[in-house]
């Protein structure tokens, strides 16, 4: 990244180069103009104040632009602002917070989140062109069986990840969460050296008990968590319903986790998941267990042969790994970089991601006229007569869908 003459121009021997780039990850362009056009006050900033200092309080003057806060009152303007900055510099209270406010259901928080997320939207485009049009992070989904030793993975990857410096999120999808009455994933004591590490954030993505919750909080809190330096983004889901479908389709890779079991053990699997998968891990290949690990990767290696190819620079491959031993750990990150580095210079991962934007801006639409289209007056009590002589058998599903419809356009 190109340093601005302005911030080159600082008392070097105060802050290392090393401190700049630290630093520098975090400010957009526009701060940088920010600065300066307040040139006379840093350069002459003293001795004790450091670099991130002068740059965290330029930071906290910008404010939300006029036309997205219209019609929020000071306070909410106030909380947008506090969280950004917050969440700029790095802070996890921050980004905790504005990802609780995103999940909220409330139509006035709703609003106020949109306008945060605008904000740190913003600040992505501007960091990306600083980064030569390169994403700031990588976004990885993970799936796989309970039991499969997918915790026991992310402790460990994550904290191998942690230790080389980056930065790691993890939020967790759990789709039986409105139905359990509680995480299943996403518990912190899961993944208890990693939940303590400071470079790593882990946090359950709540889903409203719907598909399209799971899409918008998630892929919301994915773009919260770059915004907050998480370089590696992992979106953990459990592998039964359809929440992986969902989350295939928000990341740039998506990787199974799978026991050294087949068969009968792997039926909650869907086939279709393992054709998205652009890796398998077989884990648990350690003692006894490195026999069935290798003839289960040789079975995955060529079922996966015969499926459609889906890049043009990415074949699938089938890895064994021990999250147990850590064994594999290491290679399977350089295979997931090999892949990045190939679908970036093929623009292929740009392509793709701008595909998800699309689907993300339908599924939202899809989740919200639903709801509409369910508590709307015209049908509201209409849908469990008709439901019931579906369920009766009376009426057809065709006619029971055409009547409501009818009822809802009749309504508008
Ligand atoms: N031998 C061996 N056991 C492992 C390995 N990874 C995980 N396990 C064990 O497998 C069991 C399940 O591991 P978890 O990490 O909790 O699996 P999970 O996929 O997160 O399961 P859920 O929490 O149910 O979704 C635990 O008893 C782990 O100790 C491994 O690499 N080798």
């Amino acid at each position: 990244m190109k340093i601005p003459s302005v911030l080159l121009r600082f008392p070097h021997r105060y802050f290392s180069k090393r401190t700049y780039f630290k630093n520098l990850t975090c400010i957009s362009r526009s701060d940088f103009l920010c600065i300066e056009s307040l040139k006379p006050v840093h350069l002459h900033c003293s001795k004790q104040m450091c670099l991130s200092k002068c740059l965290s309080r330029e930071l906290c003057h910008q404010s939300a632009p006029e036309q997205e806060t219209e019609g929020l009152s000071d306070r909410e303007k106030g909380l947008i602002d506090r969280l950004y900055n917050g969440l700029v510099q790095g802070h996890r209270a921050c980004l905790a917070e504005a990802i609780t406010l995103i999940e909220s259901t409330q139509t006035r928080k709703k609003k106020v989140a949109q306008v945060l997320l605008q904000k740190v939207l913003s600040y992505h485009r501007e960091q990306e062109k600083l980064n030569q049009g390169k994403p700031l992070a990588f976004r990885v989904g993970l799936s796989g069986p309970p039991g499969a030793g997918k915790s026991t993975f992310i402790e460990c990857f994550g904290k191998m990840l942690t230790e080389r410096g980056h930065k790691v999120s993890v939020l967790a999808v759990d789709p039986s969460s409105s139905t359990s009455g509680g995480s299943l994933l996403g518990d912190k004591t899961r993944m208890t050296e990693l939940s303590r590490d400071m470079n790593a954030y882990i946090r359950p993505s709540p889903t409203r008990g719907t598909l399209g919750g799971v899409t918008r909080t998630t892929n919301e809190a994915i773009l919260l968590c770059e915004g907050g330096g998480y370089n590696v983004v992992l979106v953990e889901t459990v592998g039964v319903g359809q929440s992986e479908f969902a989350v295939a389709d928000m990341v740039d890779m998506f990787i199974l986790v799978l026991p050294p079991a087949g068969g009968d053990e792997l039926q909650g699997i869907k086939r279709g998941i393992i054709e998205m998968a652009d890796l398998v891990a077989i884990n648990k290949a350690d003692g006894d267990l490195i026999v069935p690990a290798r003839r289960i990767q040789a079975e995955y290696v060529s079922a996966m042969k015969l499926l459609r190819k889906r890049s043009k620079v990415w074949r699938p491959k089938v890895i064994r790994i021990s999250a147990k031993t850590g064994e594999g750990i290491s290679d399977m990150w350089d295979k997931m970089t090999e892949f990045r580095d190939l679908m970036l210079t093929s623009g292929e991962l740009i392509a793709k991601r701008r595909k998800q934007q699309k689907v993300w801006m339908w599924n939202l639409i899809q989740e919200n006229m639903l709801e509409h289209f369910r508590s709307h007056l015209a049908v509201k009590d209409k849908i469990p007569l008709l439901e019931e002589k579906v369920l009766s058998g009376v009426l057809s599903p065709g006619l029971a869908a055409d009547l409501l419809l009818k009822a809802f356009k009749d309504g508008l």
